[in-house]
């Protein structure tokens, strides 16, 4: 099963250093890994930097893969949509990424699987440009998915779904990962979600992480406090699951 493993990651853009210093233990494939933090924490960065889509200094250390640097998919937070290809092409391209152009039978089948799965198979054939933001965010999982990444680096994939979209797609990514061994990191500002579908959370503020390790060690009280600035409890709810109950935020003295 793959691994990643970071030490010592900073991120820059030009001369801004925008992450530093980010060291995780070995991340293994298998779960949902939750990155969490306020705006402009650094996250997509810190996803960015992982893909190699920015500088920075550091080493980014993949073990067990069977791709090499191709087992990385980043799905990012804001995806165009080309008006010209349909669902159909755009998920055909994706998957072709990389490859001839010579298409397989079970290539097509797997589109058809992943379209499927993510209930949107009806709109197939349906222009980028004509979809709503919720489709648009499905397709790009369907994307992402097609590629078989070993590591997926999802940027909010739930941020534009509605209630019962979001926990489908959280609840089939934690399956998937489960089966297939793929290792997910989702940026996530739901912390309910973190709690709910992620087995660990890694805590970005400012550009470093303030904290990590299994999700409800990680999700406290003391932590909404210092890196949200909100009062809030974690409690048991009636199912017994840890939700976070937010009261108030705390106003700057
Ligand atoms: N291309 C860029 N050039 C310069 N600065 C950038 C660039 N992209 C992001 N930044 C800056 O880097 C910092 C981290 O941004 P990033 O997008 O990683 O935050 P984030 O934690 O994902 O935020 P959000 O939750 O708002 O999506 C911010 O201060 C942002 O303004």
């Amino acid at each position: 099963m793959v691994a990643l493993t970071l030490e010592k990651v900073g991120a820059t853009y030009g001369r801004r250093v925008v992450l530093s210093d980010v060291n995780t233990g070995m991340l293994r494939g298998g779960g949902l890994t939750a990155v969490i933090g306020p705006n402009a924490a650094g996250k997509s960065t810190l996803f960015k930097r992982i893909a190699g889509l920015a500088a920075g200094p550091g080493l980014v250390q993949l073990s067990d893969t069977a791709k090499g640097p191709e087992a990385i998919c980043y799905m990012p937070q804001d995806t165009g949509a080309n008006a010209v290809l349909t669902v159909y092409e755009s998920v055909l391209l994706s998957a072709k990424q990389g490859s001839g152009w010579k298409v397989k039978d079970e290539e097509l089948a797997e589109i058809d699987r992943v379209l499927a799965a993510l209930r949107i198979d009806d709109l197939a054939f349906r222009g980028l440009g004509e979809l709503s933001g919720g489709q648009r965010q499905l397709v790009s999982i369907a994307q992402a998915l097609v590629r078989k990444p070993e590591v997926l680096l999802m940027d909010e994939p739930t941020s534009a779904l509605d209630l019962f979209r979001q926990i489908e797609v959280l609840g089939f990514m934690k399956r998937l990962s489960a089966q297939s061994g793929m290792a997910v990191l989702i940026a996530l500002h739901d912390l309910n979600h973190a709690l709910r579908y992620c087995e660990d959370t890694i805590v970005i503020s400012n550009g470093s992480v303030v904290a990590s390790g299994p999700t409800p060690d990680v999700i406290t009280t003391e932590m909404l406090k210092s890196v949200y600035r909100v009062e809030a409890r974690v409690e048991a709810c009636s199912l017994g699951r840890p939700v976070v109950i937010v009261d108030d935020s705390i106003q700057a003295a």
